[in-house]
Parts: structure tokens; C-alpha cells; sequence
């Protein structure tokens, strides 16, 4: 098989694209096929694949006609990604499939999004939002790693997220394995955030993502810290917050209709086609 891809991130949470509009050219995409492409030593290498169909190809309901089927590293599925639908939407609008001077809606698993382009300076695709829609706070439970073990508020944003405030990002070690975390809270994993104070509204990240491991950038993560801090600050809505991560910075606005948007960059870096013997 040939096909073709293109690789993107967003703020260093990087992805493969697999454009494939009418579903023929992957079919079901394989876990496996998803993992080596993801390998950063046999494969392309990425933490996750944004696979470009048409909603209609795909079979779930979206007023979107492009649909981002996301996958993790490993091959698992997930419901959203943050930092994935920016590199998305950069794609649509490079590829001319829509128009990002206007506000478009894209699916995902964990519903439809509205995109946003800021094209006031000119460099497009420097600036996207993305309505990520009501974030659900739920319990604390807890999280351990390198010894240490802290309370994580468990905080939903189109998936599950476990959000554990620290005295230092260096405290939790390298993060090559999985932190410990309550399974019966979790029963389907979790991505875990170890989060920083820098100052007023601006916090630091590193995050443990499920089904790819220490990244460098986590949207949906980025905005589960924002709103367990705005929660631990009692802050009146709207409430924007930094939030830096080790790619970057991403900002994040909680708004007083409890719907959150997440802001940052995006960049698509290469593009080729693949011979693929399975
Ligand atoms: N990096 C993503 C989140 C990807 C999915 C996550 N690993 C999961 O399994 O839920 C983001 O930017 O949100």
C-alpha cells in the first residue's frame, strides 16, 4: 500500500496526518499500523495519528463535514485532543477544504468542535481556538510517582484527566513509566498532569499521557489544569489562564457560559508518501 502523510504539532505535541476522505485508503486503521507509524525509530514517529475523513465516511453524526480520528501512539483510541484539533484545522485550511476566516466546526469523538483562526498577524495558523465545550470536576483522588504521592483533582475535558498540583515539576521524576493512580477512578486510564504555580494566572504542566507517555504538550490536559486552578482559586468566570508546558504555551479561558477555550499554535513540519508492507 501507498499512501500519503503529513506531520504536524502543536506546541510540540506531534502528530501524523493520514488524509484518507472517503475511509478507503486505511479502512479500519489498525492499532498496529498506528503504533509503527508512531515509533520514533522504525516509524514516522509522533505521540499520536490524526486520520482526515469526512464525517459521512466515518459514520458519526457531525454538522462538520471533516472528522479528526484521533489515535494515541500505542494505537488506542481516545475521545479528543486539544493540541490535535489546531494541527487539524491548520491542515483543512492549507489543503483549502475550508475557510479559516470564518469560525468552522470539525468532529470528534467527544463531539463537534468550533474552530477559530486569529489571521490578525498575518501568519496563519499561529493562533487557533478551539470551544472545547463544558469541562466536568468531579473528586480527588490520588497520583504517584518517583516515591511521592499527591491528591489529583479528576477533571474531564472530553477525556479523563487527573490534575496534581506540586512544589516542583522536577519532583516527579522522569516520568518513563506510568504514574500510579486509582483504577476504580479510572477504569478506562488517565492522563496525568503535575502542575506548577508561576504566578498570577499562569501555571506550569508536565503531563503523562495515556496511551503515549510523557509528551511535550497536552490540550485537553492543558485545560484540566486550568480549571482545577481556577477551582482551587475560587476565580470569578470569565478567567483566562498560562499555562506553559515543555513545548510551549497555551492560554486558557474559562468562560461564564462554562465552556472553555483553548488557544495556541500550530505547525505542519513535513510531508511524503509511504510504501507500507504489512
Ligand atoms: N495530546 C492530546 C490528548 C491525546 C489523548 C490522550 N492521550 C488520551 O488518551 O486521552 C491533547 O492535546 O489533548
Amino acid at each position: 500500500m501507498t499512501f500519503a502523510w503529513l506531520k504536524g504539532h502543536g506546541t510540540e505535541n506531534d502528530f501524523v496526518l493520514l488524509p484518507d476522505h472517503d475511509g478507503t485508503v486505511h479502512g479500519d486503521l489498525d492499532a498496529s499500523f498506528v503504533a509503527a507509524l508512531c515509533d520514533r525509530r522504525r516509524g514516522i514517529g509522533a505521540d499520536g495519528v490524526l486520520r482526515v475523513i469526512r464525517s459521512s465516511a466515518i459514520g458519526i453524526e457531525s454538522a462538520g463535514e471533516w472528522f479528526m480520528d484521533y489515535r494515541n501512539a500505542d494505537g488506542s483510541i481516545s475521545e479528543m485532543c486539544g493540541n490535535g484539533t489546531r494541527v487539524f484545522a491548520l491542515h483543512l485550511a492549507d489543503e483549502g477544504l475550508v475557510d479559516p476566516s470564518q469560525p468552522f466546526v470539525i468532529g470528534t469523538r467527544d463531539g463537534d468542535k468550533t474552530m477559530s483562526f486569529d489571521l490578525s498577524t498575518g501568519s496563519r495558523g499561529h493562533s487557533i481556538s478551539v470551544d472545547m465545550g463544558v469541562p466536568h470536576v468531579r473528586d480527588v483522588s490520588k497520583v504517584s510517582a518517583a516515591g511521592n504521592t499527591w491528591e489529583a483533582q479528576d477533571v474531564r475535558t472530553g477525556n479523563p484527566h487527573a490534575v496534581a498540583f506540586v512544589d516542583r515539576l522536577d519532583e516527579v521524576g522522569p516520568l518513563l513509566t506510568e504514574p500510579d493512580y486509582d483504577q476504580a477512578v479510572y477504569p478506562d486510564g488517565v492522563n496525568i498532569e503535575f502542575v506548577v504555580r508561576e504566578g498570577d494566572r499562569h501555571v506550569a504542566m508536565r503531563v503523562h499521557e495515556r496511551g503515549a507517555g510523557e509528551t511535550r504538550s497536552c490540550g485537553t490536559g492543558a485545560c484540566a489544569v486550568a480549571v482545577a486552578a481556577a477551582v482551587a482559586d475560587a476565580a470569578q468566570r470569565p478567567v483566562t489562564y498560562r499555562v506553559d508546558v515543555p513545548g510551549g504555551t497555551l492560554h486558557v479561558t474559562w468562560d461564564a457560559d462554562d465552556h472553555i477555550t483553548l488557544t495556541g499554535p500550530a505547525e505542519i513540519v513535513a510531508r511524503g508518501t509511504m510504501e507500507w508492507t504489512a
